[in-house]
C-alpha cells in the first residue's frame, strides 16, 4: 500500500509534503465550530461503541485526547470503559524521550493521568500504591483494538500522524511482537472528523508509516481492510442468513 520511497531526495520531499499538509489540517481543524465539534466528538464515539470490534474487545490501547490539538475526544470512551465494562483492559500513551519513543501503560480510572509537559495527560510509570504500571508490551496477552489519533486520513488506510513518528514506530513493534507470539494482529482504528478524511492521493506516505484497518468518522465506519469487514459480516451472518452480500473494492 505504501509507495516505498528510497532515496533521500524522495524522502526529503515526502517528509516536506507531509509538514504542509499538516500546517494545512491544524488550520483547518482550529477552524471548526466548537460545537460542531463536540457533535461530532459525540457522534464518534457513540458508533464506537456499537462495532463489533469495540465491544468484543478486551484489551485495548486508546489516545488520551488533547482538546488543544483539537483530536477526536476519547474520554467519554474511557468513562465508558471504566464504569461500564469492567472486563476491558486499557493502555494508554506515555511518551518517554524524543526518540519516537512511547510505550502504552495500563490504566484503570481517568485519575490515574497527569498533564505532560507538552499539556497531554499521561499515566505516571507507578500507580499510586508504588507499583510499576503494566506495560503493553511485557503483557501476557494481546491487544485486540488501538484506537489511534491523527491529523488526517484517507480510504485507503493512510494516515498522517503529528510528526513525531510515536505511533509509527510503535504499531510496528507491536505488529512484530505479536506476531512473534503467533497472536492475532490488532485492528487499528481511527478516529477523525470529517474534515480530516481526505481524497486518495493527498496523503504522502513512506514505508514507515503504518495503514490502519478502519476510520471512525461521524457519519460512520469505514472498513478498509479485510480484517476489519470480517467482524460486521459475522453480524450481518447472523441476522440475514442465506443471502450473499458482495462488496467490491475492499484492500488487505
Ligand atoms: N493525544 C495524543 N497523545 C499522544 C500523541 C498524539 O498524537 N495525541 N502522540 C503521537 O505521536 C504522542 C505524542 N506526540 C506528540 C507530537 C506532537 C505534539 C504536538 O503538540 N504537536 C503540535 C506542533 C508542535 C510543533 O510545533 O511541531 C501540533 O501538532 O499542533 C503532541 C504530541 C503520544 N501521545
Ligand atoms: N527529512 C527527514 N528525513 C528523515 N527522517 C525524517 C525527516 N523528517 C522527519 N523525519 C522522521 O520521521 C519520523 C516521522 O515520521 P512521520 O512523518 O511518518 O510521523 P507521523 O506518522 O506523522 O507521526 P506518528 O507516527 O507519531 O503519528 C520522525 O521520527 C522524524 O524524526
Amino acid at each position: 500500500m505504501n509507495s516505498s520511497t528510497t532515496n533521500h531526495g524522495d524522502l526529503d520531499a515526502v517528509f516536506k509534503q507531509k509538514r504542509v499538509l499538516r500546517t494545512q489540517l491544524r488550520k483547518t481543524l482550529k477552524a471548526m465550530d466548537p460545537s460542531l465539534r463536540s457533535q461530532q466528538d459525540n457522534a464518534v464515539q457513540d458508533i464506537v461503541l456499537g462495532t463489533p470490534w469495540f465491544k468484543s474487545s478486551l484489551r485495548l490501547c486508546a489516545y488520551i485526547s488533547c482538546s488543544a490539538l483539537r483530536e477526536v475526544d476519547t474520554l467519554k470512551l474511557l468513562s465508558h470503559i471504566f464504569q461500564h465494562s469492567g472486563g476491558k483492559r486499557v493502555y494508554v500513551p506515555r511518551v518517554e524521550d524524543k526518540n519516537s519513543h512511547m510505550r502504552m501503560l495500563h490504566i484503570s480510572r481517568i485519575d490515574d493521568l497527569i498533564a505532560n509537559s507538552m499539556d497531554i495527560l499521561e499515566p505516571a510509570p507507578v500507580d499510586a500504591d508504588g507499583n510499576a504500571r503494566e506495560d503493553v508490551m511485557q503483557a501476557n496477552d494481546p491487544v485486540d483494538l488501538f484506537l489511534l489519533p491523527g491529523l488526517a486520513f484517507d480510504r485507503s488506510g493512510r494516515r498522517l500522524g503529528r510528526g513525531g513518528g510515536y505511533y509509527d514506530t510503535f504499531l510496528k513493534n507491536y505488529q512484530d511482537h505479536a506476531r512473534t507470539r503467533n497472536w492475532k494482529q490488532p485492528l487499528f482504528v481511527a478516529l477523525s472528523y470529517s474534515q480530516q478524511i481526505l481524497d486518495e492521493g493527498v496523503i504522502p506516505v513512506t514505508s514507515s508509516d503504518v495503514p490502519v484497518d478502519a476510520l471512525v468518522s461521524p457519519d460512520g465506519v469505514i472498513p478498509i481492510s479485510t480484517a476489519a469487514l470480517s467482524s460486521f459480516l459475522h453480524c450481518f451472518r447472523q441476522q440475514v442468513n442465506g443471502v450473499l452480500i458482495v462488496l467490491n473494492d475492499v484492500k488487505n
